[in-house]
C-alpha cells in the first residue's frame, strides 16, 4: 500500500476546508472554523498564511494524522498572471505574486501560500495548486472592451467549473473536449463560463469585473454611479474595491457573507430577500443565455448549475426555468473543491500529469 498522502486546502474567509486522502480512500476530513479575533492586526488576508499553516499542522497532529507521509500538498489557487489550464508547482515566482498581492487580495491566494508554507514544514511533501481562478483561454474578440485600455481578464471558477463539466461529460459517455457546456458556478462569487470543447472561451469577470451580482461580489453595476461615487470624496480606493470584491452582493443588502441564510430568509417570507434573491437568480439566468452567442451557432448540449447556492431548490427553479430552451440543465449541488483538488494530487502521485512552471 502506498504510504503517499494527500494534503488539500480550501481556505475561505471564515474557515478552511481541508481533507488528507491516501488515493482514493479519503483519511480525514475538516472544516476548521476560525474566530474573527484571531486575524486582528491582518491587513490582508495572505498575511494570515503562517498562522492558519500553524492551526492545519496541529489539526492534523492531534488527530494522529502521519504528516510525515504527506507527498502532496495542494490548495485552490489565488489570483495570478493569466495562465493555461493545469497543474503548477508553487515557486518563488507563484509566492512573490501571491504574498504580495500582485493580482488582487482574496482568500483565495492563501491556497498556494499555505500550501507551500506547511509542504516546507514537512519531510516529503511537494506544494501545488490546480487550476487556479485565473486561468485563461478566452477567445480574443471576448477580451475587447469599449475602451482600448482595458481589456477583459479571465478569472472564474476555472477548478470547479471543470471538473462539474468534465463530470458530466462523463456521465452521458462523451469526452468534455467534445462538448459545448455553459457552467453556471454559484458561490460566494458567480461566475458563468463557455466551454466549448474543452476551452472555458468566455466567462464573466467574477472578481472584480462584471457578471451577475453574488453572495459577496457586487458584479456589473451602473457604471456612472460607480465613477460618481468613486469622486465623491466618501471611499479611499481599496474601500471602492472592497465593494466590490468582497462586500457587495447579499452581503451589502443583508449583511450577512451567506446565501444559505438569505435564502431561510426567504423561505421564512421575508420579502426583500424574496426580491433580492429573484433578482440574483435573473441577472444568472441572463448571463448564463448571453453565452448562447458564444457559440456562434453551435448547438449547447448543456447547462450546468453548480456551487453551494445551487443547493438551493428555489433559486435553482428561478434560473432552469429561464434557460431551459437552450439546452438540457443539469444541476450538481455544491462544490467538490477538496475532491477535485484529490483528483489532481492522485495525478501528481501517478505521474499522470504534466508538473506545469509559473
Ligand atoms: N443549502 C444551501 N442553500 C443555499 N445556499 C447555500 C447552501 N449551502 C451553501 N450555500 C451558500 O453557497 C455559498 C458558498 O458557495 P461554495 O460554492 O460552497 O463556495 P465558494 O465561495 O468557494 O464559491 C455561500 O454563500 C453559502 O452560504
Ligand atoms: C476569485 C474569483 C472566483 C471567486 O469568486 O471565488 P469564490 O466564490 O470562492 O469567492
Amino acid at each position: 500500500m502506498s504510504r503517499e498522502l494527500i494534503l488539500a486546502l480550501n481556505p475561505r474567509m471564515q474557515f478552511t476546508r481541508i481533507a488528507v486522502y491516501r488515493m482514493n480512500t479519503t483519511v480525514f476530513l475538516k472544516k476548521i472554523n476560525h474566530k474573527p479575533e484571531d486575524f486582528n492586526g491582518f491587513d490582508r488576508y495572505v498575511d494570515q498564511a503562517a498562522l492558519r499553516a500553524k492551526i492545519i499542522l496541529d489539526e492534523l497532529k492531534s488527530n494522529d494524522i502521519r504528516i510525515d507521509d504527506i507527498a502532496v500538498v495542494i490548495g485552490r489557487g489565488g489570483l495570478l498572471k493569466p495562465v493555461k489550464s493545469g497543474v503548477y508547482k508553487v515557486n518563488d515566482s507563484m509566492v512573490k505574486d501571491l504574498s504580495s498581492c500582485e493580482y488582487g487580495d482574496d482568500v483565495v491566494n492563501l491556497g498556494g501560500l499555505l500550501a507551500n508554507t506547511i509542504a516546507s514544514e514537512l519531510s516529503n511533501a511537494d506544494a501545488f495548486i490546480a487550476d487556479p481562478v485565473v486561468v485563461d483561454e478566452l477567445e480574443d474578440i471576448a477580451r475587447i472592451t469599449g475602451r482600448p485600455e482595458f481589456k477583459k481578464k479571465s478569472i472564474f471558477h476555472a477548478l470547479n467549473q471543470k471538473i462539474a463539466a468534465r463530470k458530466y461529460a462523463k456521465s452521458v459517455y462523451k469526452k468534455y473536449e467534445e462538448m459545448n457546456i455553459i457552467v453556471a458556478h454559484l458561490g460566494g462569487g458567480i461566475s458563468i463560463g463557455a466551454h466549448r470543447k474543452g476551452r472555458v472561451i468566455d466567462a464573466n469577470q467574477a472578481y472584480d469585473g462584471d457578471g451577475p451580482f453574488s453572495p459577496i461580489r457586487s458584479g456589473s453595476l451602473p457604471m456612472g454611479d460607480v465613477i460618481r461615487e468613486c469622486f465623491s470624496g466618501k471611499y479611499t480606493q481599496e474601500e471602492m474595491l472592497n465593494k466590490q470584491t468582497g462586500k457587495g452582493g447579499l452581503f451589502a443588502h443583508f449583511n450577512t457573507y451567506s446565501g444559505y441564510d438569505v435564502c431561510k430568509m426567504r423561505d421564512a417570507g421575508d420579502a426583500k430577500a424574496t426580491e433580492v434573491l429573484a433578482a440574483m437568480a435573473y441577472q444568472v439566468s441572463k448571463s448564463i443565455a448571453s453565452m448562447y452567442a458564444v457559440f456562434d451557432g453551435e448547438p449547447v448540449d448543456a447547462i450546468i448549475i453548480t456551487g453551494g447556492l445551487a443547493k438551493d431548490e428555489q433559486f435553482v427553479k428561478e434560473i432552469k426555468t429561464r434557460v431551459d430552451k437552450i439546452a438540457p440543465v443539469s444541476i450538481q449541488p455544491g462544490a467538490e473543491v477538496l475532491g477535485a483538488l484529490s483528483y489532481y494530487g492522485k495525478m501528481i502521485l501517478r505521474k499522470e500529469t504534466e508538473i506545469l512552471e509559473y
